[in-house]
């Protein structure tokens, strides 16, 4: 097979930069273009060397449909205002879309979905095997744990992180309400303050703790009468999450239109 056409979008980001690396070091890949918004400084830039590599030849640029006509597929871990437009993008480019993106609202997200009735997207809150994996896991402790159990997510990222709690915390704390066969809507308490009142059983809590240069950490309690079970995962190199978007954009190529998450891509959906 030949080798897949990918477009990174957000190129000068934190994982932007890993996922050109990341391209670079992949033989069945190959970079078709490298895209920032319009008044970028980075815009012209050969997008190897922003990050950190020899030239590749693939200069930044902020025209992204043209580049995307000549693709197969579009890596984008960005805002999601402009995750939406390059969904439209995508879907009009008929190309696989993998979205890393988080902080969606409900319009933003029905708006991705609507895209995909078009477009192949693959989208998940964190792209990395181990993640999925403890979510698996933190499902089926839920569905074995009654409510004398109560859930509590716990996440720490660096001090530049826009959007709270992460998009993992609520991947997880979706497990752990699908365990429960629960709504985290109804069921998920994401603020605490003053005098709050004692926790009412059932909650799903969480929180958010922010600083230094933490890449991601994640850690699910479940704390009964007299005994803790606590399920967690550190991120140690924003290159997990880039690998993993990278096999979402190789599963995904040639599937029909619909909108995917890691578990289809690792298999884990039936878990
Ligand atoms: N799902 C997962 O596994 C992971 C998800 N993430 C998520 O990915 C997102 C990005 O994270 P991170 O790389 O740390 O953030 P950064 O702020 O470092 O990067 C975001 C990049 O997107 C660019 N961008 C913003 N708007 C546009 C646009 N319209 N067109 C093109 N590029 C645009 C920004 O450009 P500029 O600075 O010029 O505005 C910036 O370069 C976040 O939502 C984060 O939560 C992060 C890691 C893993
Ligand atoms: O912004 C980040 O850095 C990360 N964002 C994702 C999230 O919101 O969960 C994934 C990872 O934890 C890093």
């Amino acid at each position: 097979m030949s080798q897949m056409r990918l477009v990174v979008v957000g190129a000068s980001g934190r994982m932007g930069r890993t996922l050109v690396r990341a391209i670079a070091e992949a033989p069945d890949l190959v970079l078709a273009g490298a895209v920032e918004p319009e008044g970028s400084p980075h815009l012209g830039t050969d997008a190897g060397v922003l990050a950190g590599l020899p030239p590749l030849d693939v200069t930044v640029s902020d025209d992204a449909l043209p580049l995307f006509a000549a693709a197969e597929g579009v890596i984008d871990f960005t805002i999601p205002k402009a995750s939406i437009a390059f969904a439209g993008l995508a879907a009009q480019a008929r190309i696989v879309h993998v979205i890393g993106t988080t902080g969606f609202d409900a319009a933003e997200q029905a708006a991705v979905e609507a895209a995909a009735r078009h477009a192949t997207i693959v989208k998940s809150g964190n792209m990395s095997l181990g993640v999925n994996l403890v979510a698996a896991l933190v499902k089926r402790v839920a569905a074995t744990l009654d409510d004398s159990f109560d859930i509590e997510v716990l996440e720490m990222h660096h001090n530049r992180k826009i959007d709270a709690p992460s998009g993992t915390a609520l991947l997880l704390g979706e497990a752990a309400a699908a365990g429960r066969q629960v709504a985290l809507s109804s069921h998920g308490v994401f603020e605490r303050h003053g005098i709050t009142g004692a926790r009412t059983p059932g909650e799903i809590g969480f929180a958010t703790l922010r600083g230094g240069t933490v890449v991601g950490e994640h850690e699910v309690i479940f704390a009964g009468p007299h005994e803790r079970i606590s399920i967690g995962h550190r991120a140690e190199d924003r290159m997990i999450f880039a690998r993993g978007a990278l096999a979402a954009a190789r599963w995904a190529r040639g599937r029909k239109p619909g909108l995917y998450s890691m578990n289809d891509v690792l298999g884990l959906a039936d878990i």
